[in-house]
């Protein structure tokens, strides 16, 4: 009874010890009662006996008790020192963890934090004696710079894997990259870099992420990166990293470059106002013209004016109400968030998802625009051909803020495009070139063309020019011809079926503004430039229908646009 009462006070304790200890504290309870195991057996073999020979147990009994008692305090000291050690182990183990986590400081980074991208690329600049570790590497396809100095090699970019060490300002530094081949449920990929620093602390991985971040910027500062949707459309990949592209080598009309700029800074430098007054900090931009007037090179332009990013948004690829809000959060905020083409969303979207449940509905795609969850600072240009195709409630204000026009080229295009391309000597040319063209719908990139084709024997150009207008005429005519096809064809789609209530609204809508399909650009000196709000004082022209006012500030078209949501009791200046 005084053994199994002395085990019964062991079991509490083996308890309380692995609560302590852990397994190591385990340990000793095992060897506890190992030694009580070894005492059992001989105590029962003695009781036994005992029933049976009693004279035995007499003449025996000091002999067995002696060795019972010595089992029993072999198996309790047993127990007690086993017991210790696992404590102290225990202890030892969490007093290191407690000087190591004093010592040592780690930053875990995850792809696609712009943090991963910048640091995989110091990393990268680091690939010689500075650095030890494994000597595999992996290819950065997903960020490579496509451009490289001399023009023409892609530059791909080696990124260690496993484990890195080097030295960073005295302090031993160690990289551990895991490099997922799957991806997570979400749809981000599990690449992750554990970046740790021994002896130091926080301040030093600070300043390691700070380095990192200056490399990066230092080194892609001409650069612009472009980000496009994944496969899956659930994150944002570099896909290319553009030289700058000078907001000079984009050839418009007088001014309309300048005011889009002093537009940009002013949004971008004006943050306290938009929080002070109110109004969602965002800005959205329409450029509508036809195609080749240089819409995407502007916004390249606008994009390396200010270091910025570019994340185009294909419409086409898998975006529906579901995804599209987290998609607009998730791209990076120091970015032009561009949607090109948005005329034809819907078309293609009705071809592609016809079978489909998730589908983009047109009123999905206003609300990710200016709804709660569009993100703090976003820049938003959307393109288009067809400006008379989008229904007004897609481009108001406060979804579009500004409306800028880009048209076939104009004389002064057109003698800019010149003196960029051809020597002074050759600039008498440019009044005949000039008065041949006129008239005619020439846009800037068949300009750019035909420039290029003739940039050593200017001299052919005016021989060439009544070709050249003629080529361009049929181009013209077969493009209108092309989309009024495509209009029609979508009119008819959208008349047939039941489809969802606000594209029908969409596509109807436009059809009372036109519905011949022929564009709508004539080319014309005066043409309007950049639509902005006819009072430069204040954007509060709201009428007593609370519409607002918009006009051409060059060719007085009028938009009225209706202002709906929390905007209608704001007051606006710019
Ligand atoms: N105004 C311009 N100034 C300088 N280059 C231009 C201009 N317009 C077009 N280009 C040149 O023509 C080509 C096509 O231009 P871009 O893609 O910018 O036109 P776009 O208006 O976006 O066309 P689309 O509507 O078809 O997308 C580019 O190589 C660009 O450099």
């Amino acid at each position: 009874m005084n053994i199994e009462s002395t085990t019964n006070s062991i079991i509490p304790n083996n308890d309380i010890i692995s609560g302590v200890g852990g397994g190591d504290g385990g340990g000793g309870i095992n060897f506890g009662l190992l030694g009580m195991l070894f005492g059992a057996p001989l105590l029962g073999s003695n009781s036994n006996n005992n029933s049976s020979n009693n004279n035995n147990y007499n003449n025996n009994s000091s002999i067995i008790g002696n060795n019972q008692y010595d089992m029993i305090k072999f198996g309790i000291i047993i127990f007690l020192v086993t017991w210790v050690i696992g404590l102290i182990k225990s202890y030892l183990i969490s007093i290191i963890d407690l000087i190591k986590n004093r010592f040592y400081f780690t930053a875990h980074l995850t792809y696609p934090d712009s943090m991963f991208i910048y640091f995989l690329e110091w990393l990268s600049s680091k690939q010689d004696s500075t650095i030890i570790g494994t000597r595999g590497v992996s290819v950065m396809t997903r960020y490579q710079n496509v451009e490289s100095e001399d023009g023409g090699q892609m530059d791909i970019k080696l990124l260690p894997t496993g484990t890195q060490w080097l030295w960073y300002n005295g302090y031993l530094i160690s990289i551990v990259r895991v490099t997922a081949s799957k991806r997570s449920f979400d749809g981000i990929k599990d690449d992750s870099l554990d970046v740790t620093v021994y002896g130091g602390n926080k301040n030093i991985i600070n300043s390691i992420l700070e380095t990192a971040v200056e490399y990066s910027v230092t080194l892609n500062k001409d650069k612009t990166k472009i980000y496009s949707l994944d496969q899956s459309s659930t994150f944002w990949e570099c896909i290319a990293c553009q030289n700058k592209r000078l907001v000079d080598s984009v050839f418009l009309d007088e001014n309309i470059s300048e005011k889009v700029v002093n537009d940009l800074t002013n949004f971008i430098h004006g943050k306290k106002w938009y929080t002070d007054t109110g109004v969602p900090y965002r800005r959205g931009y329409l450029l509508y013209g036809p195609p080749g007037s240089g819409k995407t090179s502007f916004i390249l332009s606008m994009a390396g004016n200010f270091g910025k990013s570019i994340s185009i948004m294909n419409m086409s690829k898998g975006i529906h109400d579901g995804n599209i809000h987290s998609i607009i959060q998730k791209c990076n905020k120091d970015t032009i968030l561009v949607l090109e083409d948005i005329d034809a969303v819907f078309v293609k979207r009705k071809n592609n998802s016809a079978a489909g449940n998730d589908v983009l509905t047109f009123s999905g795609l206003l609300n990710a625009i200016d709804g709660l969850a569009s993100s703090d600072g976003r820049i938003l240009m959307m393109t288009t051909n067809h400006l008379e195709r989008l229904s007004p409630a897609l481009i108001r204000p406060g979804r579009i803020d500004l409306k800028v026009k880009f048209d076939y080229a104009s004389n002064h295009q057109i003698e800019l495009m010149f003196k960029r391309f051809f020597d002074q000597k050759y600039h008498y040319l440019i009044d005949s070139i000039n008065s041949k063209l006129e008239n005619h719908q020439i846009s800037t990139a068949q300009l750019q063309g035909w420039f290029i084709i003739h940039r050593n024997s200017p001299l052919n150009l005016l021989p060439t020019c009544d070709d050249f207008i003629t080529q361009c005429t049929s181009e013209t005519t077969s493009n209108d011809k092309i989309t009024k096809e495509m209009l029609d064809d979508e009119i008819k789609s959208y008349d047939d079926d039941d489809e969802e209530e606000s594209i029908n609204n969409n596509i109807k809508l436009n059809k009372k503004y036109n519905s011949n399909g022929n564009n709508n650009y004539q080319k014309d000196d005066k043409k309007p430039s950049v639509l902005s709000p006819s009072n430069s004082e204040s954007l509060d022209n709201r009428n007593d229908d609370n519409e607002e006012i918009y006009e051409d500030n060059n060719n007085n078209e009028l938009f009225d646009c209706k202002y709906t949501g929390n905007s209608t009791t704001r007051k606006r200046k710019v």
